[in-house]
């Protein structure tokens, strides 16, 4: 196994490095900071994976929830990637390139405009599945919240999601997406955000699911 584990920020998963250290795992895990963003995310996962060629990419982060039934602190896998913000607006709605007529919504890797993981039954466990929508600019719009929402379905927003499903897809590499919700979106007061728990959430199941793929 030749698993690849990133994250957008070292201190998203700063306890599962210290886990692979101890239980002297780096043979097997090699750790990739992508950096924040869909730009830095697919550049530096690209690279890293022409090089190493993994079996297995898992991205884990932090994310925001539009879906008032997830909690803070909640552990999800996102089945399904969409770009939210790569469009247009006109006459006050929000056209995406497929709208537009720019891909196709068939055009491989997407599947109906969404870039999904059809393997993730094979690693998600028990975890709930959700759909993600990844962006440039973390929402506070409602009118924006709202088309995420009603118009793709998204659950999850994050900054990095779309990059890995897309990479590992054109690649035909495993991949799992697990994010942790640490906020609901367009709420800015940090004070209501739960981060340091949700990153402690996040830890464990990318623990357990670490020992489960590489057996140890
Ligand atoms: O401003 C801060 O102090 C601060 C501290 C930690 C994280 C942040 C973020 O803004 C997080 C960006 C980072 O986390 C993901 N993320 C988390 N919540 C959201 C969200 O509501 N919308 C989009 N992305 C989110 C994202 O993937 C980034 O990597 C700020």
């Amino acid at each position: 196994m030749s698993l690849l584990l990133c994250a957008a920020t070292p201190f998203e998963i700063q306890p599962t490095i210290n886990f692979i250290k101890e239980r002297q795992l780096d043979s097997q895990i090699t750790v990739l900071f992508t950096g924040v963003g869909l730009m830095a995310s697919a550049y530096t996962l690209t690279k890293q994976v022409s090089s190493q060629q993994p079996t297995m990419i898992i991205q884990a982060g932090i994310a925001g929830s539009i879906d008032p039934n997830l909690a803070l602190t909640q552990v999800v896998a996102v089945k399904t990637e969409v770009v939210g913000d790569l469009g247009v607006v006109e006459q006050n709605s929000f056209r995406d390139l497929f709208s537009l007529g720019f891909i196709q919504k068939d055009l491989s890797p997407f599947q109906n405009a969404l870039l999904v993981n059809n393997n993730i039954s094979d690693f998600a466990g028990e975890l709930i599945q959700v759909a993600g929508v990844s962006v440039n600019e973390i929402s506070t719009d409602k009118n924006r919240i709202a088309y995420y929402q009603q118009m793709l379905g998204a659950q999850v927003e994050s900054m990095e999601g779309a990059a890995l499903h897309f990479v590992a897809l054109q690649e035909g590499i495993p991949f799992l997406q697990l994010r942790s919700i640490s906020n609901y979106i367009g709420e800015r007061n940090k004070q209501a955000w739960k981060l340091q728990e949700a990153i402690d959430t996040l830890n464990i199941k990318l623990q357990e699911l670490i020992i489960k793929q590489i057996g140890s």
